[in-house]
């Protein structure tokens, strides 16, 4: 198959537009439920057919750990992948490689333990600065015998084909994505099992939401016991068909591009329409040139690259608050941005313990500030820094093909809105 479009290039630089953009774009499926399915459909036995879905880095490395662990997933088209499993995971032949891939990783950290064998369940050098000490922990507070490497990947799980039962407790204040591993596998505990939250804090909570309504969807029984604990029963999953929605933080570029450029992008989907954390975007980037001057970034983290990008250009200065745990995403990002911003004009970005502050101006547009964007292997460092290019010209983006994590058509879709983009 051919590349899609730019991911081969070393660099690209991005032309500013003179008029609005229009036109219709669907972003792709959402990777956070595409993930989810996958994973719940291997353990599911029987056929279920995931349509909508997201092919990507992160989606296909979760398939290629499933398939190293004996279940079938077929690839018809573009958007589907059929997945048909016994309903156990094998023990894989070698340690299963996640890449950078957040939710494969921690996803199957806890999966594995259904294994009867030992798993090694590790990422690259990116990931192994992920931390993933507090799921371990968790693990092995359910008795099963699980150890990482001071606290980040690889993970080295000796599965018993259970989950073991009873209360399992975590903080999932560095990545709710350990909470959500967590209720996933309980479905295989011996008896009920409940999750509890140690800490207050916990990324963004919608995250969980997903996690429930695709376990729903597959015939786990979960229930809300109060704020901070669920109780899942020990039902396993049952294959089904499942659609996904398209990818909400995919769709906060769009969003952000049409107001930059005062257009209209047809994204074929309403904004009400997405159950993702990230779709709560929609409301804060509508009020572009007039962003608040103070934006809580802990409900929708991975919004934020676009929203900062947006804020450069806007009326007034914003801080981003709530925003801690984006230090352990892809890269820092509270550093990447406020770096990438200030490399297009010092002090457009400055980090504040957590927070990051742009300094907004909307004379940026239309200038001309040469700057070579660095994008540390983050596809959001790439795709947000990207629409400051729209307005602002010399804005050349490395490394772009790294938006392959999520959105391997994203150039592509900015070109099909008009954008052109030099080599
Ligand atoms: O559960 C998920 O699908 C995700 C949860 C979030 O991560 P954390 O829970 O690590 O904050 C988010 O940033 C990530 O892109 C996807
Ligand atoms: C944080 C992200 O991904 P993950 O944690 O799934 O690697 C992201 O996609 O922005």
């Amino acid at each position: 198959m051919a590349t899609a479009f730019g991911l081969d290039k070393q660099a690209l630089t991005i032309i500013p537009v003179s008029g609005p953009l229009e036109g219709r774009v669907t972003p792709p499926g959402s990777k956070s439920i595409t993930n989810r399915a996958l994973l719940l459909a291997a353990l599911a036995k029987g056929t279920s057919r995931l349509t909508g879905a997201l092919k990507s880095l992160d989606t296909k490395l979760m398939a290629g750990a499933l398939r190293a662990m004996g279940v079938t997933v077929e690839e018809p088209d573009d958007t589907t992948f059929i997945v048909t499993s016994s309903g156990r995971l094998a023990p894989p032949a070698e340690p299963l490689f996640l890449g950078n891939a957040g939710t494969a990783m921690r996803f199957l950290s806890a999966a594995v333990t259904l294994v009867e064998g030992t798993v090694v369940v590790d990422g690259d050098a990116h990931m192994r600065k992920r931390p993933i000490g507090p799921l371990v922990e968790a693990l092995r507070s359910l008795g099963i015998d699980a150890s990482d490497a001071g606290g980040y990947p690889p993970v080295t799980v000796q599965g018993n084909g259970t989950f073991g039962s009873g209360r399992v407790e975590i903080d999932g204040g560095l990545s709710s994505q350990y909470v959500s591993a967590l209720l996933m596998a309980a479905a295989f505990g011996n008896g009920p099992i409940e999750v509890a939250l140690t800490g207050s804090e916990i990324g963004a909570r919608g995250y969980v939401d997903l996690t429930i309504a695709a376990m729903r969807a597959f015939g786990g029984e979960v229930e809300q016991i109060d704020a901070s604990s669920w109780r899942v029963q020990p039902t396993g999953y049952q294959a089904t068909d499942f659609v996904i929605e398209p990818d909400a933080s995919a769709a906060t570029y769009l969003w952000a591009a049409e107001v930059l450029t005062g257009g209209h992008i047809d994204l074929g989907v309403p904004s009400d329409a997405f159950t993702q954390p990230d779709a709560k975007a929609r409301e804060v980037i509508a009020q572009f040139p007039n962003l608040p001057a103070v934006i809580d970034g802990s409900q929708m983290q991975d919004a934020i690259p676009t929203i900062a990008v947006l804020a450069a250009f806007n009326n007034a200065p914003v801080r981003f608050v709530g925003i801690a745990n984006l230090r352990v995403k892809e890269c820092d990002r509270v550093a990447a941005v406020a770096t990438e911003l200030s490399r297009i004009r010092p002090g457009l970005g400055t980090e504040e313990g957590d927070d990051l502050i742009v300094a907004s101006d909307p004379s940026l547009a239309g200038q001309t500030l040469p700057a070579r964007i660095e994008t540390y292997s983050d596809h959001r460092i790439a795709m947000s820094l990207a629409l400051a290019g729209i307005k602002i010209g010399g804005i050349t983006i490395l490394d772009p093909g790294c938006v392959a994590k999520t959105y391997p058509t994203y150039w592509e879709a900015l070109t099909g809105l008009g954008v052109k983009i030099a080599d």
